[in-house]
């Protein structure tokens, strides 16, 4: 039986992960426009300005991630809004993939990311994703907007179609956890 293709994890990087969204937690930069400041105590700066496709309320989830399975069978994407996983207490492996024209998971553009403690993705609208943990669970805090959290728990609760998310099947690809 041939075995399926697999897709190897790769550090975050934000000029890899760039088509899908921006890399949360690069150095800190003094020397444009965007809004920093450095002290001998503490440091800020703005790393992105989160869109959740409307004027509104931006939502703050947290989120337990589990799922240790090597093999993915499943994408899910969001339509309308940005999407940020942060994770707070272990590295999770973020899979993202950009849609083809008709809207489908582009599988060629299919990568994994391990995002370590500390830094974070805030992927752009449309794009595929499946999160997966190695070594022990994570909890992440995740940005989105509140009606595609809801619409995302009414869909998975009952089966009533979801409207701001998609979750489709895919041809398995597994997770090469042996270059990490
Ligand atoms: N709540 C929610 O949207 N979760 C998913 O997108 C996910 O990536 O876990």
């Amino acid at each position: 039986m041939p075995t399926a293709p697999s897709i190897p994890i790769e550090p975050l990087d934000a000029t890899r992960c760039e088509p899908y969204g921006w890399m949360l937690g690069k150095p800190v930069r003094t020397d444009g426009d965007t809004p920093s400041f450095v002290s001998p105590a503490s440091d800020f700066w703005r790393e992105h300005v989160f869109d959740t496709g409307t004027p509104g309320e931006t939502e703050i989830l947290w989120v337990a991630y589990r799922n240790r399975d090597r093999t993915i069978t499943s994408l899910e994407m969001h339509r309308l809004t940005q999407q940020a996983i942060v994770p707070l207490t272990a590295p999770v492996i973020h899979l993202v993939a950009a849609s083809l024209e008709d809207g489908e998971p582009d599988l060629n553009s299919l990568r994994a990311f391990e995002i370590p403690v500390g830094k974070g993705l805030c992927m752009r609208p449309n794009i595929w994703h499946a999160t997966r943990v190695m070594d022990r669970d994570a909890t992440c805090l995740m940005l989105t907007r509140p009606s595609t959290t809801y619409d995302l728990v009414v869909h998975l609760k009952t089966g009533a179609p979801a409207c701001e998310s998609a979750i489709k099947t895919i041809e398995t690809r597994t997770l090469d956890a042996g270059n990490r």
